[in-house]
């Protein structure tokens, strides 16, 4: 049976369970429980904590994880992204009191609070920078004010917890975030494995493509299409009137809009959007 390790609370659970239910999979009904049977496509889930869950996947006891790419980043044990599931999007950065530090540079000597130790000290260690991280589980951002640090490394989400402790950002983020399917380091995924990596791929075409159609004429249907490329190749049929074909093809749903009034301009008509329900592509 496919075990599986899900994040059991943070902010990454809420969105990585209902991800998982929408590629058809039984989760969990309590909402405590810390293991829960799929009997139906034979998958074990097991609610973890998010830090954890890099480990259990990289000494090979769980065969996938949803964890934080932040969080993968920050433990030692050999597990790999295979999937951006894109929720639970942040940046993770240096951040020191409003007008101490402008360089990353700046950090030389000083202490740096952080929950991602290893990140951070990799990061560092990369730029050649010698510093102190401190060590700390959460609420980072007080630890200066405090006076156990000089600069902290956390992650940014609205940036409204940096601000409300009167502290600003500076460099480039260490990186960017966002919840992601793990899987041991060079393993090779068993079929129940790759069923459920390519569920979630197509989760995220459901959610982020609409198919759109619609009618133009002939002479028109060229300037139409390079707006409107698809996928592979978009289905062109033949109507009635012999002037006019019938175009179907999918469009990144952020851009619907745009792309209708662009196709609505150069002569299309009938331009209908459905949202995907499910697919495979
Ligand atoms: N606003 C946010 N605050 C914290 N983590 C966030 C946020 N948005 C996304 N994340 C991601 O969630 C993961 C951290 O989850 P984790 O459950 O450890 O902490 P949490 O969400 O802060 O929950 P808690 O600290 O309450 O246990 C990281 O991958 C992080 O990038
Ligand atoms: O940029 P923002 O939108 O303000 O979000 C980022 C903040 O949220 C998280 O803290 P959390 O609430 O999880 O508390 P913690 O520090 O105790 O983990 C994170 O550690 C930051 O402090
Ligand atoms: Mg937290």
């Amino acid at each position: 049976m496919l075990r599986v390790a899900v994040p059991n609370k943070g902010s990454l659970s809420e969105s990585a369970i209902s991800m998982l239910k929408e590629a058809g999979y039984a989760m969990r009904r309590e909402p405590k429980s810390l293991v829960h049977r799929d009997q139906r496509n034979e998958v074990e889930f097991f609610y973890l904590r998010p830090r954890d869950i890099a480990v259990y996947v990289g000494e090979g006891i769980l065969d996938l994880g949803i964890t934080g790419r932040d969080l993968l980043g920050d433990s030692v044990t050999t597990a790999e992204e295979t999937l951006a599931l894109g929720f639970g999007r942040s940046t993770f950065r240096y951040a020191a009191p409003a007008g101490t530090m402008t360089r990353i540079e700046d950090l030389r000597g000083k202490r740096i609070a952080t929950s991602y130790p290893n990140l951070v000290d990799r990061d560092l260690a990369a730029r050649g920078i010698e510093a102190r991280t401190v060590k700390l589980d959460g609420a980072v951002e007080v630890s200066v004010e405090l006076g156990v640090a000089d600069a902290i490394a956390d992650v940014v989400e609205t940036g409204s917890t940096l601000r409300a402790a009167g502290l600003e950002t500076f460099g480039e983020p260490l990186m960017h975030s966002e919840g992601v399917l793990i899987a041991r380091s060079g393993a090779e995924l068993s079929p129940a494995a790759e069923v459920l990596g390519r569920r979630l791929k197509n989760v995220l075409v459901a959610r982020r493509y609409v198919i759109m159609d619609y009618d133009v004429q002939r002479q028109h249907l060229d300037e139409c299409l390079a707006v409107t490329p698809g996928m592979e190749s978009p289905t062109v049929s033949d109507l009635k009137d012999p002037a006019w074909v019938a175009v179907r093809t999918m469009v990144p749903a952020d851009d619907v809009n745009t792309v209708m009034d662009t196709v609505y301009e150069k002569g299309a008509r009938a331009i209908l959007v459905t949202r995907i329900g499910y697919c495979r592509i």
